[in-house]
């Protein structure tokens, strides 16, 4: 079964909205917003033919695009989805393309309109439209995106709502569930806009509000059985992160000592992690963990390579191999057991990794190969199983908690695949990672202290190989750099730098240079995302 078939598998189980993504900057929060109303939905790029899909979703958005309606390979929605029956609302291109199909016309606005613009609701007391604006007031603030508008309406269209310089900011068909928005609701900006969404989720599509962490876990874990079948066995590829113990919980849930977790330990993990993950995860949470060492394997493949890009491959491929050569060893131990051999790779893949690769456009340009979600399939006898595919970092934190994973496990800050590599600037050897650990752990031991830690998002130190003169104990060092980082983001697509207090980087700098051998300076990265990125490399 392919990951596709298994989250249609996911649609079927609840009341679906499809979401229909022609390339607006803010279609994963559209899904956000509709996740938020408890109402499950799937992003899918507009070019889906709907008689393709494998679920009937129960509504649908049609978001909004950079495009102009009116450019030449301008992207289009497939016309039956008009035809399907369920109620539609676009949201600014969407709505220019309801009007597209339906016979209204659209034009080039005479001024862009960007930002916040007044709506004044108009929408006829016995119309079914008085739904998508129930409970709300009028006027009401909303945020605006756009540079073409509705000349006119498509032919039995009636203005439930405008602003001062969009006649149509909103419209309803007169008689059939099918709405536009000129403005964008899913952006905190329009105040009431995670109403309007909910109206049109639950009070106009139906949907049952039960997409609930909950309710997820009980369906999952009937999904897993059944996919895995009563003897099939399943190799998880665990971290220790959030995202890869969560998954690992489940995963035991469903089929028991039939799972077999391993951490490659590739010789860039943090100070004591491997032996840390092992303990908690095996004590704790009573998962079957083997620790595969390679570290030798994976530093020899390093030594020498300076390009960032490379070093991800290399550890990326060398996952992979890793992988392989362990589920061997564990389908002779099933064998002995008379088990099946393993059939499945767990990853902790989550929907914004989705997200990003399913654009009508195809992915964006490459900034850097994430190591591991592409990479491991390669080659793989494995199918994989992925059971938080389809959610968002918090959504899984709120399922480790139901799941009774201790908060230590639940709120780690990320920490990425390829590790300390990516983390020591330039070539990465056996010493410059202990440098690095060595400041991390100091690093992240005093932002525990000082009680920040939960506060950001994301912390670490990196090691700048480059040198700079000290003075210590009367004599000149000429020594190393270590850049302390620490972010605060939603969902790592963008991040700002964390204002870190003065009291607490001073107790950090003095500690690291006093504690860590081959460090004379400390410098507090100030960089946001973008332009900058979250890892240095
Ligand atoms: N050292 C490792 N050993 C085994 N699997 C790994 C290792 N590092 C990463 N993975 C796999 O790669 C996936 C993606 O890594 P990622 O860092 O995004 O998630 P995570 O480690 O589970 O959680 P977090 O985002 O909190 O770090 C993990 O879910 C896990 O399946
Ligand atoms: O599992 C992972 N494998 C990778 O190759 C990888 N690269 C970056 N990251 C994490 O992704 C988030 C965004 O990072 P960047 O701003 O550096 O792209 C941050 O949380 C990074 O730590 C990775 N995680
Ligand atoms: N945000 C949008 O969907 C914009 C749609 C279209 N590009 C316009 O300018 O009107
Ligand atoms: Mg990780």
């Amino acid at each position: 079964m392919s990951s596709i078939e298994a989250a249609a598998q996911v649609a079927n189980m609840y009341d679906t909205v499809l979401i229909l993504d022609f390339g607006s900057q803010y279609s994963h929060l559209i899904t956000r917003r509709v996740r938020e109303a408890g109402v499950y939905c799937e992003l899918l790029p507009c070019t889906q033919k709907i008689s393709e899909l494998k679920f009937k979703p129960k509504g649908v958005i049609l978001s909004g695009s950079p495009y102009s309606i009116t450019d030449e390979g301008a992207p289009h929605v497939d016309p039956a989805v008009f035809d399907l029956g369920v109620p539609i609302l676009g949201i600014c291109y969407g709505l220019q393309e309801v009007a597209r199909n339906l016979g209204g016309e659209t034009s080039l606005a005479v001024k862009r309109e960007y930002g916040h613009a007044e709506l004044t609701l108009d929408p006829q007391a016995d119309h079914h439209s008085y739904k998508l604006f129930q409970d709300v007031p009028s006027p009401t603030n909303v945020w605006m995106s756009h540079g073409d508008h509705l000349e006119s309406p498509p032919k039995d269209f009636v203005i439930i709502g405008s602003t001062d310089t969009s006649a149509y900011a909103a419209v309803a068909h007169n008689t059939l569930p099918i709405y536009g928005i000129q403005f964008h609701p899913e952006v905190t900006h329009s105040v009431d806009g995670t109403i309007m969404l909910r109206n049109f989720v639950v009070g106009i599509c139906h949907c049952e509000a039960n997409w609930t962490m909950s309710s997820f876990i009980d369906k999952e874990l009937e999904r897993i059985r059944t996919l895995v079948g009563p003897t099939g066995s399943v190799i998880g590829a665990v971290s220790g992160g959030v995202d890869s113990t969560v998954a690992a919980v489940l995963m035991k849930r469903a089929i028991g000592d039939r799972f077999h977790a391993v951490l490659v330990d590739n010789g860039v993990m943090r100070l004591n992690e491997c032996a840390q993950v092992k303990k908690t995860l095996s004590d704790n949470l009573g998962i079957n963990l083997t620790v595969a060492d390679a570290s030798d394997l994976f530093l020899g493949r390093l030594k020498g390579v300076t390009d960032p890009e490379r070093k991800r491959k290399i550890i990326g491929n060398t996952f992979i191999e890793v992988f392989e050569s362990e589920s061997y060893k564990i389908d002779e131990i099933s064998r002995q057991k008379g088990l099946g051999p393993i059939e499945w790779l767990l990853q902790g893949t989550l929907y914004p990794d989705v997200i990003e690769s399913i654009s009508f456009k195809g992915p964006s340009a490459t900034i850097k190969s994430h190591h591991n979600v592409g990479g491991l399939l390669e080659n793989m006898r494995l199918k994989l199983i992925e059971p938080l595919r389809e959610l968002f970092k918090d959504e899984v934190r709120a399922l480790g908690s139901i799941l009774e994973i201790p908060d230590e496990l639940v709120w780690r800050h990320p920490f990425p695949g390829p590790g300390i590599a990516i983390r020591v600037l330039g070539e990465v050897t056996p010493e410059q990672v202990q440098i690095a650990r060595l400041a991390d752990n100091i690093y992240i031991d005093e932002i525990k202290k000082a009680g920040l830690y939960r506060q950001i998002s994301q912390a670490y130190a990196a090691l700048l190989p480059v040198r700079s003169v000290g003075v210590m104990g009367d004599q000149r060092t000429y020594e190393q750099v270590i850049a302390l980082r620490a972010v605060e983001s939603k969902d790592f697509m963008t991040a700002d730098w964390f204002p870190m207090p003065y009291e607490t980087l001073k107790r950090i700098s003095n500690r690291i240079i006093n504690e860590v051998k081959g460090v004379n300076r400390v410098l507090y990265d100030v960089s946001s995302k973008p332009p900058s990125t979250i890892e240095f490399e």
